[in-house]
């Protein structure tokens, strides 16, 4: 057994899934703690779909969690390294995965993850995974961390695992609680600041301007760069994440993707009373284009989420105001 799973209410084809994803979880924490011994993980293999540079560990993660998933319920197995949806054969199920995510810090040693969505199977790839996120019967992550932990929901709550490495399993601990209503950390990559959009800007500089700014207060900024270790940090202490959209050529949209992504992620967040949008828009309800789709992503506390909505309702003076002058906002 990889994972503790009783009195969750899975199905056995869920239940086998779920027990494959931990046991190659903890087969990738193990690849990880070993980085450098025999070989480099963060060396550069190929290009993936989505233009992005692959490292040794996006290849190898994603190897391992589709050659496990064969023989099993998925029948397709839609990977951020794949071009295409791979079709397993018969089954019930569709997972959606980003097998390793947060690349950039594989040679860091910084913690990267693995995240993952599970549909109910479709008639075909399409029908699968372009659809609206509240389908999921799945969505979570493996963080390799300083601890592997494995954090999933199943739409009742969100449930806690950390990888013992006496058994090699993955522990059942205290569900996620409700996020804070609010809280004083917000996440963005603050040198895209020349690119943002006025909305964006405007909520930052607002945020920036702290305890003389028209919050009144100070506000604290973390940027990891693994989405997955943002989403720990938010699910245990609050706070906002954002990657909106910018103008530079390939981020109209953002960088982060939709599927395997943004609505896993956006699915756990919600459970815990949270709110997940594109910036203004739901991400749960709203339909990806395609398999690889970029969204911009803002989630977090609800009311910080909400908050930046309202700044996309502004007058455009508003947003293009100093921070002085913007009066809508001043607390
Ligand atoms: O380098 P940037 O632009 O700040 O982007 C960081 C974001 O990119 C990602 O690394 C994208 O994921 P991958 O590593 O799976 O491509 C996210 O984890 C992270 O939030
Ligand atoms: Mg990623
Ligand atoms: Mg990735």
């Amino acid at each position: 057994m990889a994972i503790e799973l009783e009195d969750l209410g899975l199905s056995p084809e869920l239940a086998d899934v779920m027990q494959r994803l931990a046991a190659v979880g903890a087969q990738v924490a193990r690849i990880i703690s070993r980085n450098g011994v025999e070989r480099d993980l963060a060396a550069g293999v190929g290009t993936n779909a989505g233009g992005d540079g692959q490292k040794a560990l996006d290849v190898i993660a994603d190897d391992l969690f589709r050659t496990a998933l064969e023989d099993s319920a998925v029948a397709y197995y839609a990977s951020e390294e794949q071009d295409e949806v791979v079709s397993l054969g018969a089954g019930t199920l569709a997972l959606a995965i980003d097998p390793l995510d947060g690349s950039s810090n594989i040679d860091v040693n910084v913690s990267i993850g693995t995240i993952f969505s599970i549909f109910p199977a479709a008639e075909g790839p399409d029908e699968s995974f372009l659809r609206q996120g509240t389908e999921q019967l799945a969505g979570g992550y493996i963080i390799y961390g300083p601890q592997c932990a494995l954090v999933c929901s199943f739409g009742r709550g969100v449930q806690h695992w950390v990888l013992d490495l006496d058994t090699n399993s993955f522990r059942r601990v205290a569900d996620i609680k409700p996020l804070p209503q609010d809280t004083s950390e917000y996440a963005i990559n603050a040198s895209n600041y020349r690119h943002w959009p006025a909305p964006i800007r405007a909520f930052v500089d607002d945020l920036v301007a702290g305890a003389e700014g028209p919050r009144g207060r100070n506000f604290n900024m973390r940027w990891i760069a693994s989405l997955v270790a943002e989403t720990h940090r938010i699910l245990m202490r609050g706070g906002v994440f954002l990657y909106p959209g910018d103008e530079r050529k390939g981020y109209e949209h953002g960088r982060l993707r939709h599927v395997y992504e943004c609505a896993p992620i956006a699915f756990l967040i919600t459970q815990v009373g949270g709110g997940a949008t594109d910036g203004c828009e739901e991400i749960l309800t709203a339909l990806p284009g395609k398999l690889h789709a970029r969204t911009p992503f803002v989630f977090g506390c609800a009311a910080k989420v909400a908050r930046v909505a309202a700044y996309h309702d502004l007058p455009g003076e508003e947003t293009s105001a100093l921070f002085n002058n913007r009066g809508l906002f001043r607390s």
